[in-house]
């Protein structure tokens, strides 16, 4: 019997450190969690141009409609639990920087499950629309009829936001002082939220906020995480502690420019970089 080894080609790209396999949507590959779960592994999954074993935070599939303007890409990000993500600002910003790649288009416009997102691209540096953040228990989802404002939950005082996907985030002395790994789970996991969250802790510095984010769907902390720096500054502008200037995030993995402006668009700011580029297996071999 003939065994056909079908392939895709990918690019890895991060934003600030959060990493993905880039995979153009016109190739098909048959189960897509199956191909995040593989190639996401960061002992087993995929491997960089110096043959070392990289993983990634997820896979993006893009489908570009470049027959637009300006181009469409539909974004879809499968996680490497195989969770789909209805939104994630570090994708977006690496969707753009594919897009222009293939069209020359300095504005992209993103589709994503959390609604359509229009990006600029200036040099390595994307800029991304991020929708209107909300505190609305429907939209963040709570089980509950309240917004949950600097209430204890599971040992940490939360505020939970909605950023294209769920936020909860702790203001603390400093993000170096938590074992995010063992302090995030429970919360991540709270009956509180229907879908689970991501958890994102922030501390003030002299020019804006530190900021480490347990994400849903990665299962860990990842070295930034978008929708989390934009929750840092919408939770930040609700407590009062800033107002309408963009402000400066810096994740584990770089920094990241916030604006959250009244009943308008937060946007999210920072630089993209295309690592390198491969084939994988549509369908993974598996481990002996
Ligand atoms: N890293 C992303 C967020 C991805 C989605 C998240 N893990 C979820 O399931 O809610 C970002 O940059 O926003």
């Amino acid at each position: 019997m003939t065994h056909h080894r079908q392939t895709v080609p990918f690019e890895k790209y991060h934003g600030t450190g959060n990493d993905f396999v880039v995979v153009d949507a016109d190739y098909p590959v048959p189960n897509r969690p199956v191909f995040a779960t593989t190639y996401c592994d960061r002992t087993t999954g995929v491997v960089d141009s110096s043959s070392e074993t990289v993983g990634a935070d997820g896979v993006l599939f893009l489908a570009l409609e470049s027959s637009y303007d300006p181009p469409r890409v539909v974004m879809t990000l499968v996680q490497p639990d195989g969770s789909v993500a209805a939104m994630c600002g570090n994708g977006a910003r690496c969707a753009a920087a594919w897009a222009r790649n293939r069209t020359g288009a300095d504005v992209v416009m993103i589709d994503t499950p959390a609604g359509t997102r229009r990006a600029v691209l200036d040099g390595d540096e994307v800029t991304v629309e991020m929708g209107v953040p909300s505190f609305e228990p429907r939209d963040v989802p709570l089980a509950r009829d309240e917004p949950l404002v600097e209430e204890r939950v599971e040992g940490l005082t939360v505020t939970a936001v909605d950023t294209g996907v769920p936020h909860a985030v702790a203001f603390v002395e400093s993000v170096d002082d938590v074992d995010l790994e063992s302090v995030a789970p429970p919360i991540r996991h709270a009956d509180l939220f229907p879908r689970g969250t991501n958890v994102t802790v922030a501390s003030e510095t002299e020019d804006g906020f530190r900021q480490r984010t347990f994400e849903r769907g990665v299962e860990g902390e990842t070295r930034s995480c978008g929708t989390g720096a934009v929750a840092v500054v919408a939770v930040a502008k609700r407590l009062g502690l800033v107002g309408d200037e963009e402000v400066r995030v810096s994740p584990p993995g770089g920094d990241l420019m916030i604006r959250v402006p009244d009943r308008e668009e937060a946007t999210l700011r920072g630089p993209v970089v295309r690592d390198f580029e491969g084939e994988l297996e549509t369908v993974p071999t598996p481990e002996p």
